[in-house]
């Protein structure tokens, strides 16, 4: 395979580590400062990356996963050039936009149409320009009058509404976001996700941070996966999140099954679940191949629907399944005073006959941290001699006798 033209190179990541120095305690820190003054350079550090290699070709987007701390936004910063890298290189062909922490590049005392004309020269652009391009942030951050008082007084949601209409008026060739998606509210989400289509459908090119695994399979057409700073899984999208989420899966199943936080009207919460037939007749026994239905009633503060994901797992704790109910675009329904219904089909699941649980999990709004989880048992009937969790479509061949040369 022939190497693509250099040129079509806009990111070019090589052997770049990260350290931070570690002061975690006011002595600490005077030990440090002794040290440094005695021109010492073997000073405590944290290394955020290590030996990290990556290139982003134009028309590419790369998506970047991996849990809280595993080195993402650090990546996104080097890679921005607002962190230096302790080792390795960084290039960046092209005009840049980035949208790394909430709020960072604006002026928190400045309006937001004059964080606008800031921004905007900052990114070499002239007052005409910016001038002309005006109307068209303001329509899209869509924050009504807010957008001539200070920042400081916005919302986290209109920071990101303003950071994301700037970074889109700016027409990058780069785009860098991190975590924009988590922000906003859906409708505005919607917005930014049909905006980035369209500028991934015009040649543009994205690196994006997302806890969505949903976010990343659509918009993204590769991933990398990050673990304490190192890549652990990098190339398709859907390969790279596939294997994040069975790892994660597996992580869980290892863990004791989380202990039921205290009903509270802070947190997401599974309320009650029930198992049924297709037809609604309560149930927990089903035959091989049969719809196993879970209805429940989940709770959200703040009038906010929680988000639910499930797991099937066979009776010794092996996982078989799990999905988000975000990853289906599936919001529970109110049914009045923050409860909500839900109610999740499986299809004609061909498990083999034993004994399984279905969990079913309230989660934090990234869709990572479990706030409570219910289980229910059931039984799958039926005569096989299989083995194995599921029975998977097959077919006996005659072959060729010979490999294809
Ligand atoms: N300025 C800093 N000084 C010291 N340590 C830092 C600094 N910034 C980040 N770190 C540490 O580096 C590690 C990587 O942080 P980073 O923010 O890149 O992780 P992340 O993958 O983006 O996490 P999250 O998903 O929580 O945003 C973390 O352990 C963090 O505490």
């Amino acid at each position: 395979m022939s190497a693509a033209p250099q040129r079509d190179v806009l990111v070019r990541v090589q052997g770049v580590t990260k350290d931070y120095p570690k002061v975690e305690t006011a002595g600490s820190r005077i030990s440090t400062l002794v040290r440094l003054l005695a021109g010492g350079t073997d000073l405590p550090h944290f290394r955020a990356l290590e030996g990290i290699d990556l290139e982003v070709r134009r028309g590419e987007s790369l998506g970047l996963i991996g849990v809280n701390g595993a080195g993402k936004s650090t990546l996104l910063k080097v890679i921005a050039g607002v962190v230096k890298p302790t080792r390795g290189t960084v290039s960046v062909a092209g005009r840049v936009s980035a949208l790394l922490e909430l709020g960072s590049g604006f002026h928190p005392d400045y309006s937001g149409r004059e964080n606008i004309f800031l921004s905007a020269a900052l990114m070499g652009l002239s007052s005409a320009e910016t001038r002309d391009r005006v109307g068209e942030i303001v329509q899209f951050a869509d924050i009504g009058e807010h957008i001539d008082e200070p920042v400081k007084h916005y919302s986290s949601g209109m920071v990101v509404r303003l950071g994301f209409a700037i970074a889109t008026a700016l027409r990058p060739e780069v785009l860098i976001t991190d975590e924009v998606l988590a922000v906003g509210d859906e409708s505005f989400q919607k917005k930014c996700i049909r905006w980035i289509e369209g500028y991934l459908a015009n040649g543009g090119t994205l690196l994006l941070v997302s806890h969505s695994m949903y976010h990343v399979q659509t918009l993204c057409s590769r991933a990398m996966w990050l673990d304490a700073g190192k890549v652990k899984f990098a190339g398709d999208a859907f390969d790279v999140t596939r294997e994040y989420v069975t790892w994660h899966e597996e992580r869980q199943s290892r863990e004791p099954v989380v202990a039921r936080v205290a009903p509270s009207a802070l947190v997401p919460a599974v309320r009650e679940t029930w198992l049924e037939r297709a037809d609604g007749r309560p149930a927990t026994t089903f035959a091989q191949g049969e719809d196993i239905v879970l209805e429940g009633i989940a709770y959200g503060p703040d009038s906010t629907p929680p988000k639910l994901a499930f797991g099937i797992g066979r009776a010794d704790g092996t996982p078989v399944y799990g999905s988000h109910s975000d990853d289906a675009g599936f919001t529970p329904v109110p049914i009045g005073e923050g409860l909500y219904s839900f109610r999740l089909r499986i299809v004609a699941p061909r498990f083999l006959p034993g004994k399984y649980h279905f969990r079913a999990h309230s989660m934090d709004p990234q869709g990572l941290r479990l706030f409570d989880t219910v289980m229910q048992e059931f039984v799958v009937t039926g005569r096989t001699r299989d083995y194995g969790l599921v029975e998977l479509a097959h077919a006996w061949e005659p072959g060729r006798g010979k490999r294809k040369t």
